[in-house]
């Protein structure tokens, strides 16, 4: 039997039970649960990570939906067990969740595409700039007290205007990322860009080459230690997608023999670890998976997962268009009668909304 884990409640007399595995930001998630006849129970334990046995002592012998965590065979059957119907992650990525065994248990998958699209590609090319200009190595060396005057070669970096850019996995979020490393000032030559033959062609051009495709079997180790060694000995490698994307070990070998090569990481292979000897490289910027990390964002993004969940227990439709989600975050006004976002609507036969 598994332990008690603390938790707060809303709306204790609430006739449908909603649980949070994480207390998410804002309060505008909790009111429209609340308002429409949930009871919210939202995890309070303070560590980060939750186990199966916690999420299992979470959804107890009655639960309707689910928010958050790791997902697969053992807690979706638990869930349906308590008469559970949905789940939605806090995120738009699913790596985390198994969809076939959500399938299998009937129960609706959401997920939170839409709202963090800008917001990530921001970090994306926060970092981009951050690895090439060494920001993070000149900051620690302010702070040392080291800076005793200007000189020639103090933390040089490269240069990015006029160089090659190149996204892999132009998607909502890479394409959003191009879009903002390819501004340039008014009166310029204007920026070109092409579709490359292959990936390789990318790695071997570009200058800065940001990583945004989803993590699935054919992108595991997509960056691996043949294609790194492709890459310019200069080139900024920036990864805001998934870690496993990258070979980790092999990076960490690369940085050590490539002191100008530099990445810029929010994402790790074994998060929330990194692989032996990366903190130690001067030559990588490391952020803890901040990408989403604005506030209007993380607000977003927890309206409109507990929006999935409560889409599901009224029995509404699923929006038609998951990347148009912005009538669902007006602050003041009733959101739309929908999902915003449910990732196997079609598999469970979900209709999908008219509007
Ligand atoms: O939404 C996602 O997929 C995230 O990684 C959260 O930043």
């Amino acid at each position: 039997m598994a332990k008690p884990i603390s938790i707060e409640v809303w709306n204790p007399s609430g006739k449908y039970r909603v649980v949070s595995t994480k207390s998410m930001p804002g309060t505008r998630w909790i009111r429209l649960l609340a308002d429409n006849d949930c009871r919210l129970e939202i995890c309070t334990e303070t560590k980060t990570i939750l186990s199966v046995d916690d999420i299992l002592a979470l959804i107890g012998d009655r639960c309707d939906v689910q928010l958050t965590e790791e997902w697969g065979e053992v807690l979706f059957s638990a869930l349906k067990r308590a008469g559970g119907t949905a789940f939605s992650n806090m995120a738009v990525g699913y790596n985390n969740v198994d969809v076939e065994a959500a399938n299998r248990n009937g129960i609706a998958v959401g997920n939170t595409p839409g709202v963090l699209t800008e917001t990530t590609a921001e970090l994306a090319a926060s970092l981009s700039l951050a690895a090439a200009r060494r920001i993070v190595e000149a900051d620690q060396f302010m702070r040392a007290g080291l800076y005793d005057g200007w000189l020639p070669h103090l933390f040089v970096g490269n240069l990015l205007k006029g160089q090659t850019v190149g996204v892999i996995g132009a998607g909502r979020i890479g394409s959003a990322y191009a879009r903002m490393m390819f501004l340039k000032a008014n009166g310029e030559q204007p920026v070109t860009w092409k579709r490359a033959a292959t990936m390789e062609d990318v790695l071997r051009e570009a200058d800065v080459i940001s990583l945004h495709p989803v993590l699935d079997k054919t992108t595991y180790h997509l960056i691996n230690p043949e294609r790194l060694a492709i890459m310019k000995k200069e080139a900024v490698l920036v990864n805001a997608s998934r870690g496993p994307v990258i070979d980790e070990v092999a990076l960490v070998e690369h940085l050590k023999a490539n002191p100008m090569f530099r990445v810029g990481l929010d994402v790790f292979e074994d998060e929330p670890y990194m692989k032996p000897g990366l903190a130690d490289m001067k030559n990588a910027v490391v952020v803890p998976h901040i990408a989403s990390a604005s506030k209007w964002t993380r607000e977003g993004m927890a309206t409109l997962a507990a929006l999935n969940v409560l889409g599901k227990i009224k029995g509404y439709p699923v929006w038609g268009n998951p990347n148009l989600v912005e009538p669902f975050l007006k602050e003041d006004a009733t959101p739309p009668a929908a999902c915003p976002s449910i990732v196997n609507a079609k598999q469970l036969g979900l209709p999908s909304s008219k509007l």
